[in-house]
């Protein structure tokens, strides 16, 4: 642990942001930081590992930790999933729980309400009526999922909002207890490494332009980042996917939507290094890696406990 900063009291705690599946909590993590640390798509179970966000405010620390929408597990990584949750809430100071205000609660919030309840009286929770833009009936439907657990703050926001996004961290930071710092305040906003984060964004580049099953037998590694004499970095990233007839599908007429994909990946990693980005994509085939608990491993989706 690091003691820091030099002089007077620090606080510092964990929260993590919990939720069904898509109701934007990788959204809101990533504006409470101010950078892009967790990918987004629009289709439910994007976040597949939990992520840590870091926050360094002053002598103020939050360590985010972004987890994977609760669900039904179908499958080995949907268990994994699942259990990635369980561990982010066994020890917290603190728990976002993000719901969609466009839609009342479904059987799926209930199941987070109930995951929820051991940490009442122990932790605050802050039950967090998102996509407030676009809901018809807000106050309805916040009454509605706060009744699954009226124990918890409720409150409304826009995670697309700055100025709710910014009230709501500024309420966060108020809440951490003393204690020391977990990482060097010059640490980066997010625990991830360069390599894991290349392949969640280029993972989030197939899902958002993927159809039906195809978009969760998705699974990205980075092979190798190399830089290059003319100051490119170079990036190789191999996309796989559960069966052979997925990976046309992939790869698009004339590899189009491959070289789809990878265009957007590229600008968003050349956003982020601020430099030019060589990205070589590959498509192969890893017969249900999804089912195989031993290719889950070997795809990056590692227990933190192992
Ligand atoms: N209109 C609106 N859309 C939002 C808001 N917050 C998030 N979204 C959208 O909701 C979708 C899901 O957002 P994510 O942040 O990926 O959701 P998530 O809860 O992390 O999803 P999982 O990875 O499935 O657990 C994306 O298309 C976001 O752009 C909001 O406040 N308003």
């Amino acid at each position: 642990m690091n003691e820091s900063p030099a002089e007077g009291k620090t606080y510092s705690g964990f929260v993590a942001i919990v939720g069904k599946p898509n109701v934007g909590k990788s959204t809101l993590l990533n504006n409470l930081l101010g950078v892009k640390v967790a990918p987004i798509s629009p289709r439910p179970q994007t976040t597949r590992k939990r992520l840590r966000g870091i926050l360094t405010e002053g002598n103020r620390q939050i360590v985010f930790v972004d987890t994977p929408g609760l669900h039904e597990p179908q499958d080995a990584l949907g268990e994994f999933m699942d259990r990635e949750v369980y561990e982010a809430l066994s020890d917290v100071n603190a728990v976002v729980w993000v719901v969609d205000l466009r839609h009342p609660p479904t059987p799926e919030d209930e199941q987070v309400a109930r995951a929820l309840r051991p940490l009442v009286g122990k932790v605050p929770i802050l039950l967090v009526g998102n996509k407030l833009d676009e809901a018809k009936y807000p106050e309805e439907a916040l009454k509605a999922y706060h009744a699954l657990l009226p124990e918890a703050q409720a409150r409304a926001i826009s995670a697309l909002d700055p100025k709710q996004v910014a009230a709501l961290r500024a309420e966060l930071l108020a809440l951490l207890p003393e204690g020391p710092f977990f990482y060097p305040e010059d640490f980066a906003k997010s625990d991830q490494s360069f390599e894991e984060w290349a392949a969640e964004i280029v993972r989030e580049e197939a899902m958002k332009r993927l159809w039906e099953e195809v978009p969760y037998a998705v699974a990205v590694k980075t092979e190798e980042v190399a830089e290059r004499e003319n100051g490119l970095l170079y990036v190789k990233a191999v996309i796989y996917v559960e069966r052979p007839s997925q990976k046309p599908i992939l790869i698009g007429q004339g590899g189009r939507k491959l070289k789809e994909i990878g265009q957007a990946a590229r600008k968003q990693m050349e956003a982020l290094l601020g430099r030019r980005v060589y990205l070589d994509l590959e498509v192969k085939v890893y017969p249900n890696w999804r089912k195989d608990p031993e290719a889950l491993r070997e795809l990056g989706y590692r227990s933190s406990l192992e």
